[in-house]
């Protein structure tokens, strides 16, 4: 009875999320009259903060069908064990990525927690060795917020001359009040988004150098179910306008959606052996809801266990990411619960995906290889793109 009522439920709230996207009847060219639910909706959030709003429906749909599958009681991925490997996960010292450092590390892979705080990154490292007993985890200090301490630990990882098959952009702040980074950035983009954007373009020569046919290396970078409720405002990327929180992190999270596919663009236009995906981990009970006001409250630790998966679970589509023989030389998709799962549709927009790379580019100081390996992408003049992105 209860799984009955849970897939109707999910039914209408699939309906309700459907009616913010404002579909077309098929092979209508204006929408029928009557009280569509998009309009109700739309109307509601006009009252309220709009993006809060679709932020939280998109979370609550997350736990609501998570609640749906844990009575399948799934299991995680079996993996192939992967010896003489090398990962960089960041932000692997607390939440998803010390579960995915953790698993990783049991598959035999020579494991770079890359973090903040060198005190719990350490600590992680003990915790890692003595569950996994692999000697070979390491932490080493990165700020995303900060570009010049990115530019650090490249320098001193390339130094060592250690092959990097996987990197996993996992680090992440969610929903912070406004506030810069040393840099000057907006925290969601400085961190989120442009800090694993340097991160990983300062990192390609050692991924190419390292993948090989039939052995690809890969980039793994987390986004969200949040990245469906965001827009993304080119000429305006840091809220300068007008702060939103839920704004700002969900904008962050379809920023790394489209870098990840145009990072696999331009990977592939070079012939590297390298690729790119994206992993949803789906709503998980870590401390990153620390700046949600419901976070650390009595809902969470009420239903936490029910509708949350834990870290070890949110951990699974990173691992199956970074490792599974299924995805040899496959890039570009967006994977949740360890599948293919289609990513909002103006992700796929390769004049958006071009702009975003060239503001990274400006904004970081690195060169774009674009218009060398793409050649026509370069100028792709205007373009009104679905969804809300405003250029
Ligand atoms: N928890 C969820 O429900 C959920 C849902 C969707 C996506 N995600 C994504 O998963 C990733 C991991 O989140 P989590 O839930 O484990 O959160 P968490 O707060 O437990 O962990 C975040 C990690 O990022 C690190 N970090 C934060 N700022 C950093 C900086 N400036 N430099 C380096 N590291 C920094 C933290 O130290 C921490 O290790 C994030 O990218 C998040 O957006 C989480």
């Amino acid at each position: 009875m209860l799984r009955v009522y849970l897939e109707g439920f999910l039914e209408a709230a699939a309906q309700l999320q459907r009616g913010f996207r404002d579909p077309e009847p098929p092979g209508a060219g204006r929408r029928e009259a009557g009280l569509p639910v998009g309009w109700v909706a739309a109307s509601v959030c006009c009252a309220v903060d709009h993006l809060m709003l679709r932020v939280y429906l998109e979370g609550f749909l997350e736990a609501a069908a998570q609640l749906q599958r844990g009575f399948r009681d799934p299991e995680p991925p079996e993996l192939p064990p992967q010896p003489g490997r090398v990962a960089v996960v960041t932000g692997g010292t607390e939440g998803i990525g010390l579960a995915t450092a953790r698993r990783l590390a049991a598959l035999g892979m020579h494991v770079i927690i890359a973090g903040l705080d060198v005190e719990t990154g350490w600590a992680a490292v003990g915790t890692i060795r003595k569950e996994t007993l692999n000697p070979q985890v390491e932490f080493m200090p990165c700020d995303l917020g900060s570009m010049a301490s990115v530019r650090r630990f490249v320098a001193r990882f390339t130094g060592r001359r250690c092959p990097l098959h996987v990197l996993v952009n996992n680090a992440g702040v969610m929903m912070v009040p406004q506030r810069l980074t040393v840099d000057g950035f907006e925290e969601h983009w400085g961190v989120n988004f442009l800090g694993h954007f340097l991160l990983t373009v300062l990192l390609l020569d050692a991924l190419e150098a390292s993948g090989s046919p039939g052995r690809c290396a890969r980039v793994v970078t987390l986004s969200s179910a949040t990245h469906r409720a965001a827009s993304l405002d080119l000429d305006d990327p840091q809220g300068s306008r007008g702060y939103s929180a839920h704004g700002a992190y969900a904008q962050s999270k379809l920023a790394l959606v489209l870098f990840s596919y145009h990072l696999q663009h331009l990977l592939a236009a070079a012939g590297r052996h390298v690729t790119a995906n994206v992993a949803d981990p789906g709503v998980v009970n870590t401390d990153l809801y620390r700046h949600v006001f419901w976070g650390r409250g009595p809902i969470k630790s009420l239903l936490g266990r029910w509708v949350f998966k834990t870290p070890d679970e949110g951990s699974w589509t990173s691992v199956y990411a970074a490792v599974s023989p299924e995805l040899e030389g496959q890039g570009g998709r967006y994977l949740h619960n360890e599948q293919e799962t289609p990513s909002l549709a103006v992700t796929y927009d390769p004049h958006l995906q071009r702009r975003l790379w060239a503001l990274g580019c400006e904004m970081t100081g690195v060169p774009d290889v674009t218009e060398d390996l793409l050649p026509g992408a370069s100028n792709p003049g205007p373009r009104t793109s679905e969804g809300s992105v405003s250029h």
